[in-house]
């Protein structure tokens, strides 16, 4: 029997912020900010140790919040033996994510997930699926995950996404630059990977389980936002450890000092390993807390997940019908 439909939902949805900001255009490398970044490991996850708790929402307005959590994804594939009739699959899943049945019960329509994130090779099967719903192509690039190809191959891989139709590219940082404190050499790099990307957006993975300390990440956040970076990512998916909240922590604190030095907002993507709704909503409860409801957009923010909305869907069957059903039963790709 299904439950009344809850008001808040499609409020919830329609109040999600449309306007386009103007991209970051990046700053010269400062590099007395750089030195001057600090992470307090101790304090900061302290404040994680908050999130989970304090940040309980309920009923309709988890609901709510899931479904805003939805349009915010980019729905991954990143495998080895991806083909075209499963990037077709993942697409569907894209354009509906949620069994309309659901989301007529909700009174919800247009829900989408914020892009759909493949491999080049796959940039062609995704157009052709997404043809006409407006939903972004986002394709990994520079050698991803590890980053250690030739520089001029990827910049070329960069142009050759950007060509084939991808509007956003999720570019891997070398993370030597990193580990040397080379912070010039990461700026140029991704300074020319921005360049190249031309009217593409920018998303710049740091894949911070590989950086050492969060000092590193709050740096390497910084020189990537002062060389034009669109989002800052956390990782590929393909680090042994990947989107933490202290970590994730640490750089939506370093785009919230960027934006109030600048003015310019930079997206913030936790990518790998976020798999279970429960955690969506503490992910969203600390965008809100730290940089406020203007990030809340898909403008602003993206998960990177391949089996996040399998799980949201679940939850959604759940509050709507009052039952839970298997997993198995909401397949994403
Ligand atoms: O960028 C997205 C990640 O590769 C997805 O990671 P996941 O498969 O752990 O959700």
């Amino acid at each position: 029997m299904p439950r009344t439909m809850p008001q808040t939902i499609q409020p919830a949805l329609a109040a999600l912020p449309q306007t386009m900001h103007p991209r970051n255009p990046g700053m010269a490398l400062d590099m007395a900010w750089i030195r001057a970044a600090r992470a307090n490991r101790s304090a900061i996850e302290r404040r994680c140790a908050t999130l989970p708790g304090r940040r309980s929402v309920k009923g309709a307005h988890q609901a709510a919040w899931l479904l805003r959590a939805v349009s915010m994804i980019d729905l991954t594939t990143l495998s080895g033996d991806d083909t075209p009739g499963r990037v077709a699959r993942l697409c569907a899943k894209a354009r509906q994510p949620v069994r309309a049945d659901l989301l007529g019960a909700l009174g919800v329509e247009g829900l989408t997930t914020g892009a759909v994130c493949v491999y080049h090779e796959m940039i062609a099967p995704a157009l052709a699926a997404l043809d006409g719903s407006g939903i972004p192509v986002a394709a990994v690039s520079t050698g991803f995950p590890a980053g250690l190809s030739p520089f001029a191959t990827r910049l070329a891989e960069i142009e050759a996404s950007v060509a084939a139709g991808a509007r956003e590219i999720d570019i891997v940082i070398s993370r030597r630059h990193v580990l040397l404190g080379d912070w010039q050499a990461l700026y140029d790099e991704v300074a020319a990977f921005r360049a190249a990307c031309g009217p593409a957006h920018l998303k710049t993975i740091l894949a911070t389980g590989e950086l050492g300390t969060l000092q590193n990440v709050a740096r390497a956040s910084l020189v990537c936002m002062m060389a034009g970076a669109d989002f800052i990512k956390t990782s590929t998916g393909k680090e042994p450890v990947n989107a933490t909240l202290p970590v994730g922590l640490t750089m939506v604190r370093a785009i919230r000092a960027y934006h109030g030095v600048t003015g310019h907002r930079v997206g913030f993507k936790p990518a790998g390993g976020i798999s279970r709704a429960r955690d969506a909503l503490v992910w969203l409860a600390l965008i809100k807390e730290e940089l406020g409801d203007a990030w809340l957009t898909p403008e602003l923010f993206r998960f990177g997940a391949s089996s996040l909305l399998g799980d949201i869907e679940r939850q959604i069957e759940h509050h709507v019908t009052g039952a839970y059903s298997a997993a198995w039963r909401h397949p994403v790709g």
